[in-house]
């Protein structure tokens, strides 16, 4: 008998507790029951289930206190609770106190088993998978880049020999990929970090308003202008300015920024005295300027000028080897910001994430770690969630587009038994499951070797 599938049932109802024992022993898993708290927390420390049934209501204490007690020991502790009242408050509070599922009785009975099922997988899992967070980061998460890939390391160095200067820097990516970070650390590497980060999103300015903003303007330079106003590039000191989007930047800005950056000079609009900036520049797109330049969209001289220290942010895709870092640095960050505690992931989970074509980039990886999680009960983040979480969306393995977790699955499968020439205790080990395991999928998926390593 597999030592994973030890069932506790918590109900003062007689009957309740002789059904559901009935119901879970035919389904193939070892039950014990109680019908009060304390025996079934005795029953808990000398049984050890992977999965517990608590009723909200009973006799010598509330479930919800019990279900405090369980998890306050083991937090890892699976407890579907079961109630025959649907108040809100109870329900959200069985939730925030760690319960793995809430049915309410009586119960439907598929209902019942999926969640068993899901508990019961759940906690196989977690005894499977190893913890992959290690320590907390100590670095501020908001201003570090993720990743060792070799594009991401000539990107640190270029970002250690722009820390003395003050040097324009133009980073092209993807959307996603990044761009405002690396501008965010090479402004907080710099000697200037102590001096402001000013962002000019050139998509939501309004023409006729950018050169006041960037340049400033005097009191009655036009209409409505009854003060004076300090402009972005008195703001920001000797520190940086960051244009995202300088794509969307209309022409006749172009040619004014162009002019600032060739003299590094300005003045007000409606003023005369002249005004000096010593901030830098750092611009980013997600568009080709090259091909804009071409279509008389983007003035080819100030891309000459903004490129003087050029940035490829990769996409997640090219840089795939980072994944393990960026996962494990996001479900930190994740944890900590929304106060939840999953620490492991289920062996596929990689693979699945691996085989995604991501082309929302990190963004994207990050908003669906948060979905992910947020769906997640207990610590182990499972290939299940993952699936549900990509939703429709395809997963790319080699030439292939895979929508199920099946397919995903299978084709994995077959990818690690050509690697191995078909050994499968080999193939096994590499995908960390038992030759048993290997086999019976092997049937499921109908997979067998070609006839020439048959023979
Ligand atoms: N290598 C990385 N390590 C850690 N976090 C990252 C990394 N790359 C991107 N991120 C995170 O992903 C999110 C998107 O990054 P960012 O806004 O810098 O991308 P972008 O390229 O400027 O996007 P867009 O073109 O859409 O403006 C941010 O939360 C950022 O912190």
């Amino acid at each position: 008998m597999s030592a994973l599938n030890r069932v506790l049932v918590i109900d003062d109802e007689a009957s309740i507790r002789e059904s559901l024992e009935m119901f879970l022993s035919e389904k193939g898993l070892s039950v014990r029951s109680a019908g009060l708290a304390e025996e079934g927390f005795r029953l808990w420390r000398t049984f050890h289930p992977q999965v517990i049934i608590l009723d909200i209501r009973l006799p010598d204490c509330s479930g919800l206190d019990l279900l405090k007690r369980l998890t306050s020991r083991d937090p890892d502790v699976k407890v579907i609770m079961i109630t025959a009242h649907h108040d809100m408050a109870t329900t959200i509070e069985a939730m925030r106190q760690g319960a793995y599922d809430y049915i309410h009785k009586p119960l439907d009975v598929d209902e019942f088993d999926q969640a068993v099922d899901k508990a019961l997988h759940s906690a196989e899992a977690t005894v499977r998978t190893r913890p992959i967070l290690k320590s907390k980061d100590e670095e501020d998460p908001k201003t570090r880049i993720v990743g060792s890939t070799p594009e991401l390391l000539a990107i640190f160095k270029t970002i250690g020999r722009l820390s003395r200067n003050q040097a324009t820097v133009l980073i092209q990516g993807e959307t996603g990929t990044g761009k405002e970070l690396i501008a965010r650390v090479i402004h907080e590497n710099s000697d200037f970090k102590d001096e402001p980060f000013v962002t000019v999103d050139c998509t939501t300015l309004v023409e006729s308003l950018l050169e006041s903003e960037l340049f400033g303007h005097e009191k009655g330079a036009f209409t409505s202008a009854s003060e004076a106003k300090t402009g972005w590039l008195e703001l920001a000191g000797e520190g940086t300015i960051f244009f995202d989007e300088i794509g969307d930047l209309p022409l006749s800005l172009q040619a004014k920024l162009l002019r600032f950056l060739e003299e590094r000079r300005f003045t007000r609009v409606g003023g005369t005295r002249v005004l000096h900036s010593l901030a830098r520049i750092i611009a980013a797109t997600n568009q080709d300027l090259t091909e804009l330049v071409r279509q008389g969209r983007f003035r080819s001289d100030l891309l000459f000028r903004l490129k003087v220290i050029g940035i490829k942010a990769p996409p997640l895709r090219q840089r795939i080897e980072d994944l393990p870092a960026l996962l494990e640095f996001f479900l930190n960050r994740i944890n900590q910001e929304l106060n939840t505690r999953v620490t492991r992931v289920e062996a596929q989970v990689l693979s699945m994430l691996k085989a995604y074509t991501w082309p929302g980039n990190v963004r994207e990886l990050k908003n669906l770690l948060i979905k992910a999680v947020l769906k997640t009960h207990g610590s182990v983040l499972l290939a299940d969630t993952i699936q549900q979480c990509l939703g429709g969306l395809t997963i790319r393995l080699g030439n292939e587009c895979l929508s199920t977790l099946e397919e995903v699955e299978k084709a994995h499968i077959q990818k690690t038994l050509r690697q191995m020439g078909w050994n499968i205790s080999a193939t096994a080990k590499a995908l960390g499951v038992s030759r048993p395991t290997l086999r019976k999928r092997l049937k499921s998926y109908r997979l067998s070797p070609p006839t020439e390593l048959t023979g």
